[in-house]
């Protein structure tokens, strides 16, 4: 079990990680969601012992990371795709691994064929696409066979085929009883793959619970309306306490109330309307919604101008 406790980083003055606490546990797949720049690597390199926390703890099994000797028999991760020697092949990345942490030769092959890359071991790492990169980066965590796996934004690059595989391996990986601690900044990746979310904004923690109870904030979102006579009803609903607004000439989204109580409102006015129909907000809109305040990097609404235009 990842157990993450009152963990803070500061960098001069931005609080990175602010007090955060939580478990990861075995047997599931845990989703670690939030913008960009909630904290995520900055929480996933504290937690390897790559960067000393300001506060707090941050430990594998009750232990700190560096208390395991052969570190990847114990916890596998993959946080930066991009940080392999470009000259090496993939086989001689992996084999120097296998040796420095006393792994058999064999697991090389045998990782490689787990992630699609069977016929690329003797290609060097330079010349790899983004994805592998990524599968590569995956095949290193599975390399020493470990209980706890750790997986920085793994679906950056990936192909559709590729994305479906991650999830798919994610889930074999946690019904195996391993705990598997995956971040992303998509709700969209982790809504078939976690059973469990932590989500975090501006470092600090916004909710740690299942995926089923963070679905049922994905209430409905509201109703659309179609009506020959748009103003008229648009008027009609406000006054019942209705936001409302507009939608081409025939049609209204109305939210603060059901879909029964327009229904009700339209005939008692007398107002035609052709259809009325509830749509359920979306697992993406909870997300959005919830960590909107935190936001750390939004664009802005215009595209920026070239000054000399
Ligand atoms: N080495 C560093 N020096 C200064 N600030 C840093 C450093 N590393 C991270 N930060 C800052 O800490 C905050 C959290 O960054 P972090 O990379 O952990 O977020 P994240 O959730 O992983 O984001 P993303 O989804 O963009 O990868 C950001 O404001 C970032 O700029």
């Amino acid at each position: 079990m990842i157990e993450i406790n009152q963990l803070t980083k500061r960098y001069g003055s931005v609080l990175a990680v602010d007090d955060l606490t939580f478990c990861v546990r075995p047997g599931q797949v845990t989703g670690f969601l939030g913008p960009n720049g909630a904290g995520k690597t900055t929480t996933m390199r504290m937690l390897l012992g790559l960067n000393a926390p300001t506060g707090g703890t941050a430990t594998i099994n009750g232990r700190p990371f560096f208390a395991f000797g052969t570190g990847l028999r114990h916890v596998g991760a993959l946080l930066d795709a991009g940080d392999v020697h470009r000259g090496r092949t993939a086989n001689a990345h992996l084999a120097a691994l296998a040796r420095s942490n006393g792994l058999p030769r064999r697991r090389v092959q045998e990782v490689l064929e787990t992630v699609g890359l069977g016929e690329a071991g003797r290609r060097r790492v330079g010349g790899f696409s983004l994805g592998m990169r990524q599968r590569l980066g995956i095949a290193t965590a599975l390399l020493g066979d470990p209980p706890v796996l750790v997986f920085d934004e793994p679906i950056n690059g990936l192909d559709p085929e590729g994305i479906r595989w991650a999830r798919e391996l994610f889930r074999r990986l946690a019904a195996e009883g391993r705990t598997v601690f995956v971040s992303s900044h998509l709700m969209s990746e982790m809504e078939h793959t976690a059973d469990h979310l932590v989500v975090v904004g501006g470092g600090r923690l916004l909710a740690d619970e299942p995926l089923a109870d963070f679905a049922a904030r994905a209430t409905t979102a509201g109703v659309t309306v179609r009506t020959p006579d748009p103003a008229v009803l648009a008027e009609v609903l406000r006054n019942a306490g209705a936001s409302v607004l507009a939608e081409g000439h025939d049609a209204l989204t109305v939210t603060g109330l059901t879909a029964a109580r327009i229904n009700e409102l339209a005939f008692t006015r007398r107002v035609l309307v052709h259809e009325v129909s509830a749509h359920d907000g979306t697992l993406e809109d909870a997300f959005m919604e919830l960590t909107a305040a935190s936001v750390r990097y939004r664009a802005s609404a215009t595209p920026a101008r070239s000054k000399d235009r």
